[in-house]
């Protein structure tokens, strides 16, 4: 694995061999923050993405993580999910809890799964309130400077296009700065009806670990995704770019084929 240091940096960045180092390492470092916010504060707020996210999880579920983890102070949100029934094959949800959910010993107390017998916009507006809720009594902190709730983790993937959650290039909704929760009905990816965190959330984040592996069609995203931004890049156009939270710590977990275009030396990224 290599780790460069640049302090011009766009967070921690990690590039592994292959994707079962990544997972290693993953599932220490979200046991690590796990264990952290549970001495802290007594719960851990995570929030989960779809894409490979969840299969590169699958550590957790294994020794030690299944006994060492405390997964009854677990709180389990979606940054991002489709709005589809919780059983069809493109809900993040049922991705998540086929994978992941089903393994550990969460309580389906602490699921917070987003509804999906409403429309995307509704939802969107109902998975807010619910949020607001778990804020007033302190499950979920909430950030100093943005007044927005602070996860504890938000883990997040990242397309071929530079999109996180469902935050696509351009998209209206990427500028939402009043919502911490919305929806949007022409997902360039199918399925078009989302819901989905608001930057201003993500970026208010405790962690934030974007996970990008396997797919060389994501190297050239991934170079502009850690490029400095300046007046003549097109700040709208890599959503990934965009994610930088204020008071807390963004890692990159990559493996060597998405890193494949990164210059180490030139490209102004390295660890935080
Ligand atoms: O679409 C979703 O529901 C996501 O949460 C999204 O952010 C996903 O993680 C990326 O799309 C990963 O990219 P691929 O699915 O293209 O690999």
């Amino acid at each position: 694995m290599a780790v460069s240091g640049d302090p011009k940096s766009r967070g921690e960045l990690k590039i592994f061999d292959n994707s079962d180092e990544l997972a290693t390492d993953l599932a220490e470092y979200i046991a690590q923050l796990s264990e952290f916010s549970v001495k802290e504060r007594g719960v851990f707020t995570i929030a989960l993405s779809g894409g490979p996210l969840i299969s590169l999880m699958g550590k957790l579920c294994q020794a030690p993580y299944s006994k060492t983890v405390d997964w009854t102070k677990w709180y389990v949100f979606w940054a991002d999910e489709r709005a589809v029934s919780k059983s069809h094959i493109d809900s993040n949800y049922k991705l998540a809890k086929d994978g992941f959910l089903s393994k550990v010993p969460v309580l389906n107390s602490h699921i917070y799964s987003i509804n999906d017998n409403a429309t995307a916009e509704d939802a969107a507006e109902e998975y807010e309130f619910t949020i607001r809720q778990l804020v007033k009594v302190r499950t979920i902190d909430v950030s100093a400077i943005s007044d927005c709730p602070k996860f504890d983790l938000i883990l997040l993937c990242m397309g071929a296009d530079g999109h996180v959650a469902s935050l696509f290039p351009h998209h209206p909704a990427l500028e939402d700065k009043e919502n911490w929760v919305t929806f949007i009905t022409d997902s360039p990816v199918p399925p078009p009806e989302r819901i989905t965190f608001t930057l201003p959330v993500i970026n208010s984040a405790s962690n934030v670990a974007m996970v990008v592996t396997g797919e060389e069609n994501k190297a050239t995203a991934l170079c502009l995704a850690l490029s400095d931004c300046n007046e003549e890049t097109d700040a709208l156009s890599s959503p990934a770019r965009m994610v930088w939270p204020a008071n807390g710590k963004l890692v990159w977990f990559l493996d060597k084929a998405v890193a494949s275009e990164l210059d180490g030396s030139d490209s102004g990224v390295g660890s935080q």
